[in-house]
């Protein structure tokens, strides 16, 4: 896991917009070969699809040959609904920029078959063989997408009932009054966005502090489910000073080495399975660190690495 610390929510969010940019541009989709990108609602990635759109009229990225499938969806409120994710997407995002309507997927939480539309859903991703880059937010809880505390973390799409935590917090878009938020939605599961190429979540402020010191300072838990991406090959957390604050001072200066290390080597740009297969020629006597890092007081401090960086053998992404 990769954590990246901004000193504003814009900052952050500038940060993943410019990176789903290099990605997608890297890629370069085509009708035949989309790209596909899961992407999530609340008022955390409003930032990310304001860049985007920026970008896109600037003409840095066209969303033309990309897929999207969003995380969730409420049960049995109207499509049309203000506040269904559908609404919501359409209104920050998709009227915006040029994508297809047809490549735009999103749950339908007023289908007639519930179970059946989460199985095509599932199977959908399948056939398009698997989502590229999956974009999230995080509930105060620790939920991602709607995997309430105590989902199983080899959930699939299905119907979800909400805990009471986000239907408090769900309340701010219904007027304050909690008897209007629905307490069902469909969701991808939690195996789902594990499946995806690669993790890139967006948090911010200090209510989210708990939930991202858990998952990252914590162990795997159903609890808390972002806690997951400990055990995904590629993923990535970019938070706000905010979203630190529970964070030992600790691991946020391990975080922060790990990112300028990467910066140093260049290996920003790298596409994640191209980087995953670098760490055995990456030399840490390559990295000139800065300041109080030098490699014996980094080893000293990541105890378990001491063995890695002695060797010389590798550093950046062996520890992300
Ligand atoms: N289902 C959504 C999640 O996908 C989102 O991450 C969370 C946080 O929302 P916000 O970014 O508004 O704090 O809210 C809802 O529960």
């Amino acid at each position: 896991m990769r954590l990246i610390i901004r000193d504003t929510q814009e900052q952050a969010a500038q940060y993943i917009a410019d990176y789903i940019i290099k990605r997608i541009n890297a890629f370069a989709p085509t009708a035949e070969r989309p790209f596909v990108l899961g992407l999530p609602t609340g008022s955390s990635p409003l930032g990310i699809y304001k860049s985007l759109i920026e970008a896109y009229n600037q003409s840095k990225i066209s969303f033309q040959n990309v897929v999207t499938f969003n995380m969730d969806e409420y049960v049995g409120l109207p499509r049309d609904h203000p506040e269904s994710y559908h609404s919501f997407m359409f209104a920050n995002f998709f009227s915006h920029v040029d994508i297809d309507s047809k490549n735009v997927n999103i749950l339908n939480g007023n289908a007639p078959n519930l179970r059946e539309e989460c199985l095509s859903y599932e199977a959908k991703i399948k056939a398009l063989g698997g989502i590229e880059l999956f974009l999230g937010g995080v509930g105060s809880d620790g939920h991602i997408a709607f995997n309430e505390p105590g989902s199983s973390l080899a959930s699939r799409t299905r119907i979800k009932s909400l805990a009471h935590e986000t239907i408090v917090a769900n309340a701010r878009f219904f007027g304050n009054d909690l008897s209007l938020v629905p307490r069902m939605a469909l969701t991808v599961g939690v195996q789902t966005i594990m499946d995806a190429r690669e993790v890139v979540i967006i948090a911010s402020g200090t209510a989210k502090a708990p939930a991202i010191q858990q998952a990252i300072e914590g162990g795997v838990s159903h609890l808390c489910t972002l806690s997951c991406l400990q055990l995904h090959p590629c993923s990535m957390v970019v938070v706000d000073e905010d979203a630190t604050m529970e964070l030992k001072v600790k691991t946020v200066k391990y975080f922060t080495s790990v990112e300028r290390t990467i910066l140093q080597q260049g290996l920003d740009d790298e596409p994640p399975k191209k980087r995953a297969n670098l760490s055995l020629d990456t030399k840490i006597s390559k990295v000139p660190l800065e300041g109080d890092l030098t490699p014996d007081s980094m080893s000293s401090r990541i105890g378990e690495h001491k063995f890695f960086v002695h060797r010389s053998a590798t550093i950046p992404f062996a520890l992300t």
